[in-house]
């Protein structure tokens, strides 16, 4: 089968991704978002809901049954150990996910994936391009504080355990400059053509 042009949207928390992947998804274009879709099937996925569990307990799911985010995210965050084991049990369901979700988004010129973490480098999965989005961290840190309910200790720990800014820039193959300075719209607008033409170039 021959599959769209592969592109990962990646960058540290309270970059802009979701903002960015909003206006891809404007343009028509498929996005797939690897934090909501791992949150999904983290709810959905038995052999997932089993092995979480397992790893972390019984609390990591409410009275409800659903996924309990802000519990999980209070050990995991603090703990490298406890987090590679979680990625570990979410991930390969997530890996295979998403294959699925492009094959039935083939005619689509490319598609886009949205995920914090797919950026180690020589991990790229599938991936045909990476766009790094950047913004300065203390400007992150200030929009995480806006947007959720997270203390500055903890968005500081996410920061902590996710991928460094110069591990991200050695995957990159273009950069959104998200710092509030430079204009969101045309820096997507020129990716999109560059991807829909199949020109790749910087
Ligand atoms: C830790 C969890 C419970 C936190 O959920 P919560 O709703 O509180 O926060 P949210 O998902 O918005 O994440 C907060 C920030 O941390 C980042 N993040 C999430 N998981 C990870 C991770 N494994 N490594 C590094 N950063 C991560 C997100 O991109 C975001 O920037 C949840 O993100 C989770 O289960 N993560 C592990 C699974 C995973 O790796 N998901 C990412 C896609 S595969
Ligand atoms: N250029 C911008 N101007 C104003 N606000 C912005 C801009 N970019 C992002 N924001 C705001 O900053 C917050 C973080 O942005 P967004 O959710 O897109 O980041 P993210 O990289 O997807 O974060 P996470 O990794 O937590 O999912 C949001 O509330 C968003 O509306």
């Amino acid at each position: 089968m021959l599959l769209p042009l592969q592109i990962g949207i990646t960058g540290g928390i309270g970059s802009g991704k979701s903002v960015v992947c909003k206006l891809f998804s404007c343009l028509g274009i498929p996005v797939y978002n690897a934090d909501s879709r791992a949150k999904w099937l983290t709810n959905h996925n038995l052999q997932i809901i089993k092995s979480v569990v397992a790893l972390l307990g019984s609390d990591a799911y409410d009275a409800e049954g659903l996924y309990n985010t802000s519990y999980v995210s209070s050990l995991v965050f603090k703990n490298e150990d406890l987090l590679k084991k979680l990625n570990a049990i979410i991930h390969p369901v997530v890996m295979q996910d998403t294959a699925d979700w492009v094959e039935n988004h083939a005619t689509s010129p490319y598609v886009v994936k949205e995920a914090a973490i797919m950026n180690k480098a020589g991990d790229r999965n599938a991936l045909d391009f990476v766009v790094v989005v950047e913004a300065p961290l203390e400007l992150r840190v200030s929009r995480i504080l806006q947007r959720d309910k997270r203390s500055e200790d903890e968005i500081r720990a996410i920061v902590k355990r996710q991928v460094s800014d110069e591990e991200r820039k050695k995957v990159a193959d273009f950069f959104i400059n998200n710092d509030e300075e430079s204009a969101l719209i045309p820096q997507v607008l020129k990716l999109h053509n560059i991807f829909k033409a199949g020109k790749i170039s910087n």
